[in-house]
């Protein structure tokens, strides 16, 4: 499962505003239909490879790109069935349907497979779930190598319905942009390897997927101060913080100091009782201050965020942190990033509605801070309505300790100075990048090279 990497997120609503922007600009829709079918024919070709192929065509718009990828495979010379689900609904169907001058065969449980499967049933207009007939129609052709055009049919494209395609597919041509649904649970692995068609459209990139890992660029001039200066609050559980400490240098801070109880992850990493944080956190060459993880809610965790909070530094918040400060955050203007895991998330923000990304933004709104919202599908929203979807991850990070460790490359990243979101984005990307290096059999402490 693979998605193309910091590349544009629409919604279906976006996705029709830059279809008419297009329009507008003189490109007509009957053109980017062409271009979508063709784009998915370039691919069918190339994946056939001399096998037969058969096309599953809807109404809509999205059974009118089937049609194009029919007429312009047939004109390379593969072998090419169509079948349809009825006559198309929309003008551009009605007129790609035309141009294909081969035999429709009526979609029913009588048709045959094919080794190459299509499905152009439906994309982004589908509107409610597909019927249990057309489900048991599709889900003959399992085993099958599926392409998908723009969605597998079934899905919702926004994300905010779990509905899930009858039949999943191996590769997903998506039109003009990534959908949410291809990099939401539980819809993304439903649709194999994705694959993005640009067709020209100009679409706004507040919502990406994530972007490749940076190449390290050192400063010359830089000194263990400007490269960022780091302090994790420790609580009663003192391993997970030291996880975090030993992140943020390994992510690249310059300095960390771990205060409260535990002992140096890394020689490196200074310690303080926990006598000293007020001082501590008032230290002017501080760039963030990481509290939450192994820290329960209680007194303890008050009296710390307090601290923190009252210091006016860039923080990160983790578990428990998050809800105890809360109100704080909405109530200020501050570099600030919270890592909720999905229960953390819920506890904090039990008001929003809709997908994973809906969710997120309405969180990073109502907080002011930079939600990163985690999980197989991780999703980072900024107040200003910017989003990073993470989708796929690595899987080997599902092992306890590894959210710690994220808490401080957090740290790492907001300490180095600039945008609280794109240190959130350049965090997620390392601990994904690192995991991803070690992986099966990881354990968090392998993240942090002890
Ligand atoms: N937005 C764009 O810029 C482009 C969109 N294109 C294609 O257009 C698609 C969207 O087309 P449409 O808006 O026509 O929508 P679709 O073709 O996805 O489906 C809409 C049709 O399906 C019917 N329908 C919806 N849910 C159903 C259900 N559960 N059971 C049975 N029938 C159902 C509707 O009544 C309508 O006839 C995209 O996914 C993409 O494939 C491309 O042609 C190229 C450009
Ligand atoms: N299946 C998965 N695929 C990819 N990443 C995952 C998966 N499950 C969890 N993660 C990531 O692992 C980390 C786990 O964090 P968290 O649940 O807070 O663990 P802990 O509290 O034990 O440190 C998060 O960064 C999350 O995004
Ligand atoms: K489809």
């Amino acid at each position: 499962m693979t998605v193309p990497a910091d590349a544009p997120i629409l919604t279906a609503a976006a996705m029709r505003e830059a279809e008419a922007a297009c329009a507008a600009a003189g490109v007509s829709l009957a053109e980017l239909m062409e271009r979508a079918g063709a784009a998915v024919a370039d691919i069918v070709w190339r994946m056939a490879a001399g096998a037969p192929i058969l096309i599953l065509c809807g109404p809509g718009n999205n059974g009118g790109d089937g049609y194009v990828a029919a007429r312009l495979l047939r004109v390379r010379g593969a072998e090419v069935r169509v079948a349809a689900l009825g006559e198309p609904k929309t003008d551009l169907a009605k007129a790609a349907r035309a141009a294909w001058t081969g035999e429709v065969e009526a979609f029913d449980e009588r048709t045959a497979p094919a080794p190459i499967v299509v499905d152009a049933l439906f994309g982004a207009g589908l509107s409610r779930r597909l019927s249990d007939d057309l489900a048991g129609l599709l889900a003959r052709f399992a085993g099958r190598r599926v392409v998908a055009v723009d969605l597998p049919s079934g899905i919702e494209s926004d994300g905010g319905e779990a509905w899930m395609p009858p039949l999943p597919a191996h590769v997903t041509v998506a039109l003009g942009a990534l959908k949410p649904a291809h990099l939401l649970l539980p819809t993304a692995p439903a649709c194999g390897r994705t694959l993005l068609a640009s067709i020209g459209i100009d679409a706004a990139r507040t919502m990406r997927t994530l972007p490749p890992p940076p190449l390290p660029t050192g400063d010359p001039a830089a000194h263990k101060y400007s490269r960022g200066m780091v302090l994790v609050v420790a609580g009663p559980m003192a391993g997970a913080a030291e996880l975090a400490a030993g992140a943020a240098l390994r992510a690249g801070a310059g300095y960390v100091v771990l205060d409260g109880a535990g002992r140096a992850p890394l020689s490196a990493v200074i310690c303080d009782d926990g006598d000293a944080l007020a001082e501590r956190a008032a230290d002017p060459r501080l760039g963030a201050i990481v509290v939450g993880p192994g820290f329960p809610a209680g007194e303890g965790l008050t009296r710390s965020l307090d601290v923190a909070l009252g210091s006016g530094k860039p923080l990160v918040l983790d578990a428990a942190a998050i809800a105890a400060g809360l109100t704080a955050l909405a109530s200020g203007e501050r570099r600030a990033i919270l890592t909720p895991h999905e229960g953390e998330f819920a506890r904090s923000f039990p008001a929003t509605g809709g997908s994973k990304i809906d969710r997120t933004l309405a969180a990073a709104r109502q907080s002011r801070a930079v939600v990163v919202h985690k999980g197989a599908d991780t999703v980072i929203a900024a107040p200003d309505g910017r989003v990073v979807a993470a989708w796929p991850g690595c899987p080997w990070l599902a092992s306890a300790g590894t959210g710690d460790v994220l808490a401080g490359a957090c740290g790492a990243m907001l300490a180095r100075g600039g945008d609280a979101f794109e240190a959130a984005v350049a965090a997620v990307g390392w601990h994904i990048d690192r995991a991803a290096r070690i992986g099966p059999g990881l354990v968090a402490d392998d993240l942090i090279g002890k």
